[in-house]
């Protein structure tokens, strides 16, 4: 089965306000950027992926990921990330096609496409199905099968919200860099110790540079 991921990027210079202990105003664009970059381009090279659609208001961030050979879509206009969700799910399958969507979260510089491929052929098995970060609270993957809704949740305490809105919870080992997103600089050390992709890792270069 072949899936599009939507894939939700609020505007660069408002992302990632949790990571201020460790980028500063100026750095943490950048940052984003390029953990955005490094999921989209994971996702674009996995074997279960058809394509991957990006939902921003960003100018440079849709640029910059159209050139990865992403979609893009713009927001809904002050409707936050889950009305960005649905309206991109709604955007796809009215102009692109009919198949089962997921939603992946901008925010995992470590993913790897080979674990993002075993975590969608398990979701292929549900009507609605959802992976839970790493911390245990949120959710970095929320799936659909071509006849459901998307029904998104997302936002602090969403793995409670999904799984009583009816999405299997995926148990599977072994898919960390699925798992792994990046709020704090805590989740950064954690992506870095896993391996995070090229953009990330200038990005996280350049953070190291700035404290000296
Ligand atoms: N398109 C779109 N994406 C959004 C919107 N709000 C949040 N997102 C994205 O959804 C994901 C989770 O959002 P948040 O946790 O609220 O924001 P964040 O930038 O990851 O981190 P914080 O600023 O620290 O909360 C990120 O990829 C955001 O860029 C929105 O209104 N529209
Ligand atoms: C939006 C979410 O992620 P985070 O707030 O951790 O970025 C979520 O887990 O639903």
């Amino acid at each position: 089965m072949q899936w599009t991921l939507v894939v939700p990027l609020k505007p660069l210079a408002e992302a990632k306000s949790r990571l201020s202990d460790t980028a500063n105003d100026a750095l943490r664009p950048g940052l984003a950027l390029a953990f955005a970059q490094d999921t989209v381009a994971a996702a674009l090279a996995c074997r279960a992926v058809r394509d991957v659609v990006v939902v921003t208001d960003d100018a440079l961030a849709g640029r910059e990921l159209a050139a990865l050979g992403a979609g893009i879509v713009a927001d809904e206009p002050g409707s936050g990330l889950n009305a960005a969700l649905v309206h991109a799910a709604a955007t796809v399958r009215a102009l692109w096609h009919a198949g089962p969507v997921a939603a992946l979260n901008a925010d995992l510089p470590a993913l790897r496409a080979a674990e993002l491929a075993r975590v969608l052929e398990r979701a292929a098995a549900f009507p609605r199905a959802f992976l839970p970060d790493a911390a245990g609270v949120g959710t970095t993957l929320l799936a659909a099968a071509a006849t459901e809704e998307l029904r998104p949740s997302f936002g602090p305490g969403s793995r409670a919200r999904h799984r009583a809105r009816g999405a299997v919870e995926l148990r599977l080992d072994a898919v960390d860099s699925v798992r792994q997103d990046v709020d704090t600089g805590d989740d950064l050390r954690a992506a870095l110790a896993l391996g995070v992709g090229p953009r990330t890792a200038a990005a996280a270069a350049r953070l190291l540079i700035a404290e000296q």
